[in-house]
């Protein structure tokens, strides 16, 4: 397959959108392009003695609507253009589900289970030495992505209070709750994507208890959507991680599937599974629901052909290529995008920061409560758009909807000379 640049794919899908605004061309372009690139290489001592080298991004892309806001990944195959990309779509997400952020979005080039505990440790603080001109909570407030979680987050927090000489812990988000996480963060991403598709099936007038599963990724995304869809009653028959795949005709016990993966490494091999799966056997596996929740571009328009599931809810950002996308649009098959389906993590981040600023904890009801709130307005908004409008699908309805946000927001303040 031909390096699809997930940059370029956020440019198209702001153009496609574009199509149905009446906003101006200028802002259009504007809104196309990050405002500020921070590009740092991270120089760390590893255990042995010897210093290793990390490229290290943090793209702050629009700020229009409030501080910037986005996770922090650590992968190979973080690049710039990667977090540009992610960077832009969490401005977008923001706007779907209206809270105050701007986007923004880091990451470092490596594979954290490749190094000991502590060299992970010094790679971070580091990290946060040099992001720490930057963040602040009034200023761009990262949070957990692929490979981190509450530990880095602790850990960013710790090193830029101590550099700060102050508290504040709405600098960062997804941190444990005794650092100040919020209950219902780590389900988040997982609880919308469950919600999103709730409404979707109920929306097309279906049965969610009726409905088939095949879930690619089993990570923090992936493996809470399943676990949350199999309590509202849908039957998980596969899952994936990068190791490969696993099937189940009359469906995964989502919860016994996640001890193996953590006493293993991998969903794979899990003794009760009728057969194991490639990647491409799982994205074209007889579902109704296929849920992306590993990395992007996982689904090509020659997957996407292929794909037999008549839903679609995107758990991961951008797992579809633009070609993908039309490609399912022209079959009639139902795409629930990104930008509404994985913003639980930013909705409940954004809990968590207004925690954190009024030093008072919510319960989980109270975060799940106000998290389905969110999810479902948004659902209905994207639902309104789509049939009062000539779009193609719901990710041009997202995006309609969250630009139009955007461009107000840049229209009421104003612009600098
Ligand atoms: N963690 C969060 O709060 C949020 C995560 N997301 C998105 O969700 C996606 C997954 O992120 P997390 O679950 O946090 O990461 P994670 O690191 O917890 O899990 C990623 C999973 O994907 C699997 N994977 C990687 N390559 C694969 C492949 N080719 N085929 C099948 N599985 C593969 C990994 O083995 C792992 O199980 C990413 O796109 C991320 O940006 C979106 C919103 C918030
Ligand atoms: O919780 C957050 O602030 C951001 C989570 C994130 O990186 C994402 O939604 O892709």
């Amino acid at each position: 397959m031909a390096e699809i640049n997930p940059f370029k794919s956020l440019q198209e899908q702001i153009d496609d959108a574009a199509a149905y605004l009446d906003t101006g061309d200028d802002v259009i372009e504007r809104l196309k392009y990050p405002e500020r690139v921070l590009e740092a290489t991270l120089s760390v001592d590893m255990d042995d003695g010897s210093v290793e080298q990390f490229q290290a991004y943090r793209v702050q892309f629009n700020g229009d609507r409030g501080p910037y806001k986005g996770g922090i990944r650590y992968h190979p195959n973080v690049t710039q253009a990667e977090v540009t990309a992610l960077s832009g779509w969490m401005v977008y997400k923001c706007a779907v589900v209206d809270i105050p952020y701007g986007g923004a979005k880091g990451g470092i080039a490596f594979d954290p289970r490749e190094y000991s505990e502590s060299e992970v440790e010094r790679i971070t603080r580091a990290f946060a030495a040099e992001l720490r001109p930057f963040i602040g909570e009034d200023r761009d407030i990262p949070a957990p992505d692929v490979n981190t979680g509450q530990r880095e987050m602790n850990w960013i927090k710790d090193t830029y209070e101590t550099l700060e000489r102050t508290t504040e812990p709405g600098v960062v988000t997804g941190k444990a709750p005794s650092s100040g996480g919020s209950a219902g963060r780590v389900e988040a991403t997982g609880r919308s994507t469950m919600l999103t598709a709730r409404e979707a099936f109920d929306y097309l007038g279906r049965d969610i208890e009726d409905v088939t599963v095949a879930v690619q990724g089993y990570g923090n995304a992936g493996s809470i959507t399943a676990a949350l869809l199999e309590a509202e009653g849908a039957t998980v028959v596969a899952v994936s991680d990068s190791k490969g795949g696993i099937y189940a005709a009359d469906g995964l016990d989502t919860s016994a599937v996640k001890t193996h993966k953590r006493e293993t490494g991998s969903v794979v091999g899990y003794p009760d599974a009728d057969r194991e799966l490639t990647n491409e056997e799982l994205l074209t596996a007889d579902v109704d629901l296929l849920v992306p929740a590993a990395l992007e571009n996982a689904v090509d328009a020659g997957i996407a052909r292929e794909v037999r599931a008549d839903v679609v809810v995107e758990a991961a950002n951008g797992p579809l290529t633009p070609n993908a996308d039309d490609v399912l649009t022209d079959r009639d098959v139902y795409v629930f995008p990104d930008i509404l389906a994985n913003a639980g993590g930013v909705t409940v981040s954004y809990f968590e920061w207004v925690q954190n600023r009024q030093r008072f904890a919510w319960t989980e009801d109270r975060v799940n409560d106000e998290l389905e709130r969110i999810v479902t307005e948004a659902f209905d908004r994207l639902v309104d758009t789509y049939e009062s409008t000539d779009v193609p699908n719901f990710r041009t309805a997202a995006y309609v909807v969250a630009i139009e946000r955007v461009a107000d927001a840049f229209d009421d303040h104003g612009n600098w000379p």
